[in-house]
């Protein structure tokens, strides 16, 4: 069932279009992440969606019901945002109760929830430690409590993991997908870190300029871009100009095979780095340098012709800096993007 619906959404600041006509559904226990370059609106949609921020044109409807005039506290939905905006002065519990002291739970009935969450978010017994005492992804976690303490039925998150180093964002990353498998939770969040789309989400929305460039899953977005735009975003950088005919397309690299049924003439031609194989023959290049990445080695090549090439290989079988090889193109490792 539908749980959240965006139909034709608007924000206007002056006269542009900061989120330009967005229709979009989300169904009762999906994640969908919103993705994006800075300034395409992903934040402004997550304020239209709670309230803070009315569309200038467009309807958002919750299980059903048309929210214009529905004010935040009224549409429950939970949020977690970026500064997690936790209150210094109040200890863990008092952070974690806040919403549900608000909505005026009894205090036992509330006590027994705010040792319940921090126990599912990782921190059981820390009702008493002050917000000052805690690390960022401690802070992040308690912010969690909080906004799924009222049972929201939306619960959104804006760069929920932003300001954590990489490696906890990580581990952050699977204990909430497992966290909003358990609880079932409806979430929406934003983030312009593809990873922790990819790694979060049921499906993905990447945005550009206020609009939806693509919306599917994290493996149908990442096998099948849809532009030159999605693929340059998702870190994709070997994209040429190209003409397909017959199996094949004509590029600066000269003829690269395409997936049966490509679409035929001018176009734009992805080919991930997987797909550019060192072997027996085919377009010269020069290794110009190698980065190990644990399990493979990012290599960038300086073709005879066409523009630098990115290449991915297994690291017992990398060449050196400065070795001459030859590289071959792998055609399931090809996309045709269209030319707009
Ligand atoms: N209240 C406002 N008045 C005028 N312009 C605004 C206002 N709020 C946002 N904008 C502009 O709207 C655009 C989209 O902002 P928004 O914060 O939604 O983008 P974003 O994709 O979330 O970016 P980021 O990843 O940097 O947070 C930006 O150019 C921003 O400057």
């Amino acid at each position: 069932m539908t749980l959240l619906r965006l139909e034709g959404v608007t924000v206007r600041f002056g006269d542009r279009a900061v989120v330009d006509a967005v229709d979009l559904e989300v169904a009762e226990h999906e994640t969908v992440c919103v993705l994006g370059p800075s300034g395409s609106g992903k934040s402004t949609l997550l304020r239209v969606v709670a309230g803070l921020q009315p569309p200038s044109a467009g309807r958002v409807v919750l299980a059903g019901a048309d929210q214009a005039g529905v004010p935040v506290h009224r549409r429950g939905v939970g949020l977690m945002f970026q500064d997690h905006q936790l209150f210094p002065h109040r200890d863990v519990g008092g952070n974690v109760a806040f919403g549900l002291r608000a909505r005026g739970s009894a205090k036992p009935e509330y006590e027994e929830r705010v040792a319940s969450l921090l126990e599912l978010v990782g921190l059981p017994g820390a009702q008493r430690r002050a917000v000052a005492s805690l690390s960022g992804g401690e802070q992040q976690r308690v912010a969690l409590a909080r906004a799924l303490a009222p049972s929201p039925r939306l619960l959104m998150l804006d760069e929920p993991l932003g300001q954590l180093d990489r490696g906890l964002r990580e581990r952050l990353v699977v204990e909430l997908q497992g966290l909003f498998s358990r609880l079932g939770t409806t979430v929406l969040a934003v983030t312009h870190d593809q990873g922790e789309a990819f790694a979060l989400a049921d499906r993905v929305v990447v945005m550009r300029d206020g609009r939806i460039a693509q919306a599917g899953t994290p493996l149908e977005v990442w096998q099948r871009p849809a532009s030159e735009f999605v693929a340059r975003f998702l870190g994709f950088e070997n994209v040429v100009p190209a003409t397909v005919s017959g199996g094949a397309a004509a590029t600066p690299w000269g003829e690269v095979p395409v997936p049966v049924g490509s679409p035929e003439g001018e176009g734009r031609l992805l080919v991930r780095p997987t797909g550019v194989v060192p072997g027996a023959g085919g377009l010269d290049c020069v290794v110009e340098s190698r980065t190990f990445r644990g399990r493979h080695v990012a290599l960038l090549l300086r073709p005879a012709r066409g523009p630098v090439l990115e290449a991915e290989c297994e690291p017992a079988a990398a060449p050196a800096v400065g070795d001459r090889i030859a590289v071959a193109f792998t055609p399931s490792e090809v996309v045709v993007l269209p030319s707009a």
